[in-house]
């Protein structure tokens, strides 16, 4: 019997102050950061996601000491020259960004390594990062098909080149800079459309210099990253699913204190706004580099809209949350250029609209995205995760508006991004 857990509330209205935890793709980078740079960071409102702990095990198997004092997280490092070879595979877990970015900075350091994953991550594709790696000059094998985990990283001298992504993927970007990090001379990326800057932002901060012009980044190899404090932003993906609830749950209103607002995440509170949402957004602060605010969002009647081109990347793990909303909104929303969705954890495009039908929903697919009619009232069912923490968390926010309960089959997936989500739907949910 696979697990399950039942969300049903009676006439939920949605009220108080929430701070969500750490940003996942910031933690993911301060551990590889720390790890690359010599000496001690020292990182607060670390996410202890699965997918965060995913990272911190692969840099302790390679030989750096990651501690906890506290609530912080310390990583102490030689330098990634001093890295020792590991005895045993890196496992990637669920993590996509994990994956990934290491292939980037294995392929110049002094190691030979194995990289694995779970059964979701090893259908995931790894050309698009390997495919430039190999222009550098890295050396990655695979036992069997060179599109999936495993791979066998042979660490080696990187060359730099100046590469043209083909798709808008802020994991590609973050390992070729990561490994023109390392490589002989100078690395550019020229994106198609501006992903998340996160990489770029803390590079600076470990102390290396990027120059940017228009889309294109350029980073000289060589340089030595020195240790340093990291403080991580609440994460604005895991606050999105808080922001949907409380704008189409009748009488809400809900605070989010400390959220990320770097502008290449907050494509959210552009929808939402856009889709008629009231929302105060507080005076910013930033730390790290990062900045963040308090953003509060008031239940409103909702419009449909057209979600597409550049706001895509900035709300990309959004989608399957907006999708649910846009079944409440008064006409039609189209998504386009979302194609991407179709290799996450999940094929999103066909899981969302599989599940929102199930609840009722009028939603159609496209090769690149979704057509919703709404408003729709929306009934009680029996939803799947897929394993797929972003459509466990839907399903569970769809529970709010349901007229009757909704069950999630496997909802312990949510752990990898938003550990503590059940416990802050119930403190919300119940004033
Ligand atoms: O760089 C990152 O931290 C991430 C980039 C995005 O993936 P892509 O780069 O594949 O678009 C996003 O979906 C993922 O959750 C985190
Ligand atoms: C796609 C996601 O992450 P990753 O690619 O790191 O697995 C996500 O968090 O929604």
């Amino acid at each position: 019997m696979s697990e399950q857990k039942t969300v049903s509330f009676e006439r939920p209205v949605l009220r108080g102050t929430l701070q969500v935890p750490g940003d996942k793709s910031i933690s993911h980078r301060a551990v590889m950061l720390g790890s690359i740079a010599t000496g001690k960071t020292t990182i607060s409102g670390f996410l202890d996601g699965e997918d965060c702990l995913s990272t911190i095990d692969m840099f302790r198997k390679l030989g750096v000491s990651i501690t906890r004092e506290g609530t912080d997280v310390v990583v102490d490092s030689p330098g990634i020259s001093a890295w020792q070879t590991p005895t045993e595979t890196l496992d990637a877990g669920n993590s996509g960004t994990t994956a990934r970015l290491m292939l980037g900075i294995l392929s110049g350091s002094p190691v030979t390594s194995t990289m694995c994953g779970d059964q979701y991550l090893s259908k995931r594709p790894m050309k698009r990062v390997t495919g430039p790696l190999g222009l550098m000059g890295a050396n990655i094998t695979s036992d069997e098909h060179d599109d999936y985990l495993p791979l066998t990283v042979h660490g080696t001298k990187l060359a730099a080149i100046d590469y043209q992504m083909p798709v808008a993927s802020a994991q590609v970007k973050s390992a070729v800079l990561l490994a023109g990090l390392q490589a002989e001379g100078e690395t550019s990326v020229t994106e198609m459309v501006v992903s998340r800057d996160h990489t770029e932002r803390m590079l600076n901060q470990f102390g290396a210099e990027l120059t940017q012009e228009g889309k294109t980044i350029r980073i000289q190899g060589g340089q030595q990253l020195s240790g340093t404090d990291v403080v991580v932003p609440g994460d604005i993906s895991s606050a999105a699913f808080f922001m949907v609830a409380a704008a189409m749950v009748e009488d809400s209103e809900v605070s989010f204190e400390k959220v990320g607002l770097n502008p290449t995440r907050t494509g959210i509170l552009d929808v939402l706004k856009a889709m008629g949402v009231r929302l105060e957004q507080s005076q910013e602060q930033g730390f790290s580099g990062e900045r963040y605010g308090t953003v509060k969002i008031m239940y409103s009647k909702l419009n449909a809209m057209e979600i597409g081109g550049e706001l895509i990347p900035r709300l990309i793990d959004e989608l399957p949350v907006l999708a649910l909303l846009a079944t409440q909104a008064k006409g039609r929303t189209i998504i386009t250029d979302a194609e991407e969705l179709r290799v996450k954890e999940t094929d999103r495009i066909e899981a969302v609209a599989t599940e929102l039908r199930k609840l009722g929903a009028d939603i159609e697919t496209t090769p690149d995205g979704m057509i919703i009619n709404g408003p729709t009232p929306l009934t009680g069912a029996t939803l799947q995760s897929y394993g797929d923490h972003r459509l466990g968390m839907m399903a569970a926010i769809a529970g709010l508006i349901t007229s009757g309960p909704v069950h999630i089959e496997n909802p312990s997936c949510i752990a990898i991004s938003y550990p503590q989500f059940f416990e802050d739907l119930s403190n919300l949910a119940n004033g």
